[in-house]
């Protein structure tokens, strides 16, 4: 780090700075194309620009994982790229002899961890921490390790264990509708923000096959109930049940002779408009024409 004495850089660290700016320069002009260092221990000076243009280099040819020694650094790409999460895929990985030897890849991560359950004699609980800022992709990972697990997680040979790992992730993906329901709203940052934390347990009897799972929640951000950011939503629940009632035919538009439509809750946006008017409708302020209020349909 340059350190400043009265607005200046002291003499050797001025001097310092210059071989930094020099490494940087180097670095930056290196002949291996940046996108190509797959571990971000390998960038030489580690500073925030050189970490930051190797991560926008390997995203810019579509390459979203890299690793930091053992931390994987996950790039949202925003487009969906099934190829990078197919079955055949996961399998390779599976079969692997040494998968931290392919391409970065959270399926490398979920693979050493469930090697480590299986080569420890008494096998020792292995955790997964997924963390990062909103929409960064916390939910979408924590589902691709799900998928992974149904389908390494059961007997290669047995039916009956592959359709029980399928089953408890299904359960797992089925619950989702109903706990994002009451617990993700509309943030400026992401559609569908999870407003609470997940902790999902994977059970694996002594055979490393998966035989149940369990979640907790927590830290629910219930200040939203009562107010939210300019331009964001409550929780989806509020709307879904408004869409309900919608659906039901006894919601009309005190402006409007037709009849209420019922709406997709996250497809149509005119509807949505209303259907987000319809909940501030509730509140005791004067109602402006066009706000729909309550009767009976
Ligand atoms: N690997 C990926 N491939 C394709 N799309 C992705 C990927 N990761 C994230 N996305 C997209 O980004 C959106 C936001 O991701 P996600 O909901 O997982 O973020 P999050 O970190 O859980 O956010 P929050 O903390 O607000 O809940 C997803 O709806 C999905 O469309």
């Amino acid at each position: 780090m340059l350190q400043q004495v009265n607005g200046h850089s002291s003499g050797s660290d001025a001097q310092g700075g210059g071989s930094l700016r020099k490494d940087l320069q180097k670095f930056l002009s290196g002949e291996a194309p940046l996108h190509q260092l797959d571990d971000l221990t390998k960038v030489n000076p580690v500073t925030l620009e050189t970490v930051l243009r190797c991560l926008q280099a390997r995203y810019a040819a579509d390459t979203f994982y890299t690793n930091a020694g053992c931390t994987l650094v996950a790039l949202n790409p925003f487009k969906p790229i099934p190829q990078l999460y197919s079955t055949a895929l996961m399998r390779e990985y599976h079969a692997a002899p040494q998968p931290q030897k392919l391409k970065p890849h959270i399926f490398t991560v979920g693979e050493q961890t469930y090697r480590n359950v299986k080569s420890l004699i008494e096998p020792v609980n292995q955790s997964i921490i997924v963390s990062g800022e909103s929409g960064a992709g916390k939910t979408w990972t924590s589902r691709c390790l799900m998928k992974f697990y149904a389908v390494v997680a059961a007997s290669p040979t047995s039916w009956e264990s592959h359709k029980i790992a399928e089953r408890i992730e299904q359960r797992i993906l089925n619950s989702n509708p109903v706990m994002e329901a009451f617990g993700n709203a509309c943030t400026l940052r992401n559609n569908n923000s999870s407003r609470f934390g997940k902790f999902i347990q994977l059970q694996l009897n002594r055979a490393q096959q998966m035989t149940g799972a369990a979640v907790q929640t927590y830290l629910l951000e219930k200040t939203r109930v009562a107010c939210q950011a300019s331009s964001e939503r409550n929780f989806h629940i509020f709307y879904q049940v408004l869409a309900g009632l919608l659906h039901l035919g006894n919601i009309r538009f005190a402006d409007s002779e037709d009849e209420a439509q019922p709406c997709q809750l996250m497809g149509d946006a005119k509807c949505e408009d209303r259907v987000g008017a319809c909940v501030s409708g509730f509140d005791h302020t004067p109602r402006e024409q066009g706000t729909p209020h309550l009767e009976k349909g």
